[in-house]
């Protein structure tokens, strides 16, 4: 153990450099965690920092190891930075995760916390290939460009593609029964296709895909999300039921292509949620239309099919589904999604990523969910 630095103000001004090196899976920084065993500064400004990693392999301890540094070296005072890296003990990781799941470290689903204020939304389409996963990932990238704290659980078991679309090869890290996912672009990210080896099919069946959801949602650590997005597999299947019944409070988002056709196969998957009790957020035109050189407009999957949902959902659920956009076919959008960096991100100007920027808008300004909220009154 080094010795406690002497000058107060050096003193402060190291801690509060410290605070500022967040935890890159947790997300907080690392003095809330835990994570600063010691740190000292000699006569000569070297400065000596022993740093708790959670577990030995901590994929992320060049990045821990490089902002420390940095941090370091921007105090007044301190010239040159040594870190050691340590692992936790079990106890210090113990305290960490009661420190993160709250007292007592109860495991549960947190999002169906009273006092939760995530809004969750599980996106779904009638058929495949309509882009709900690509209006997934944009969505996602889009609120938390605007500061918003944002998950995605990639559900879609069956043809899990949202690591891919967000760049993301890192493998969750394990604390022990806690989950930590990898965060691509500020989005803490979790799919079924990070625990199946290579390109291998996912063979579950109901009970198997519940049980796969339900871990994800108990033993994945997101914090304190604003924002939850479900990228659902095609259709009314069982993953929609266990969502509906492990997530009662989930809204859904229906992306459905202007086809006729495919409003008809989309509205019975927003319609399940007659049957759930759950709200349906609003409707999502994909690859509404293909806006030529001349600046004409190429309707190549026809038109109105968007609007047609929205109105027949809402009669259907009564209650208002609005269509919250359109969203043009963009080459870009493809090509983003193949190189991994969402076009809101990668081509904002893109009529295309300006769509989905002003979709993420309309859902940013909801207010947080306050369905079910206690009051915190206490009895005297
Ligand atoms: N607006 C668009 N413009 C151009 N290409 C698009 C657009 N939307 C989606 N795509 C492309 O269409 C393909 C299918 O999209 P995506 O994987 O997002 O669909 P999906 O509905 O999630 O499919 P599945 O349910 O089968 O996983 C992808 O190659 C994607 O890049």
């Amino acid at each position: 153990m080094s010795e406690p630095i002497a000058n107060t103000a050096l003193a402060e001004a190291v801690n509060a450099a410290l605070a500022t090196v967040i935890d890159p899976e947790l997300r907080r920084p690392i003095t809330e965690l835990g994570m600063v065993e010691s740190v000292a500064v000699d006569d000569a400004g070297r400065a000596s920092l022993v740093v708790l990693l959670t577990i030995s392999g901590c994929p992320l301890r060049e990045t821990i190891t490089a902002d420390a540094t940095n941090a370091l070296l921007a105090v007044p005072g301190v010239a040159a930075v040594d870190v050691e890296l340590k692992v936790m003990t079990q106890e210090q990781r113990d305290a960490l995760k009661e420190l993160l799941r709250g007292q007592g470290g109860q495991r549960g689903i947190p999002f169906n916390e009273p006092g939760s204020l995530t809004r969750v939304y599980a996106v779904a389409s009638g058929k495949g290939g309509v882009g709900k996963s690509s209006v997934t990932v944009n969505l996602a990238c889009a609120l938390a460009a605007q500061g918003l704290r944002v998950g995605i659980v990639d559900a879609d078991v069956y043809g899990f593609s949202v690591p891919g679309l967000m760049g993301i090869t890192q493998q969750p890290t394990r604390v022990d029964d806690m989950i930590l996912p990898p965060v691509a672009y500020g989005v803490k990210v979790i799919s079924i296709g990070m625990f199946v080896s290579g390109n291998q099919p996912v063979a579950w069946r109901g009970p198997m895909l519940h049980r796969a959801l339900e871990q994800f949602l108990t033993d994945v650590y997101f914090g304190d999300l604003d924002a939850l997005f479900l990228d659902l597999p095609p259709g009314t299947g069982d993953i929609a039921i266990s969502v509906a019944q492990l997530l009662p409070k989930a809204e859904i988002l229906v992306v459905t292509t202007p086809q006729a056709a495919a409003a008809d196969v989309a509205e019975r998957a927003g319609a399940i949620a007659t049957q759930t009790g759950q709200k349906v957020a609003g409707v999502i035109e994909n690859m509404s239309y293909l806006e030529m050189p001349d600046g004409g407009r190429m309707e190549l999957f026809g038109s109105g099919g968007g609007q047609v949902l929205a109105e027949r959902l809402t009669a259907t659920v009564g209650a208002e589904v609005p269509l919250l956009g359109q969203i043009p076919l963009d080459i870009q959008l493809r090509e983003g999604g193949d190189t991994g960096v969402p076009i809101v991100l990668g081509q904002a100007g893109t009529p295309a990523a300006a769509a989905l920027s002003g979709i993420a808008g309309q859902l940013a300004a909801k207010p947080r969910g306050l369905a079910g909220m206690k009051l915190g009154l206490q009895p005297r």
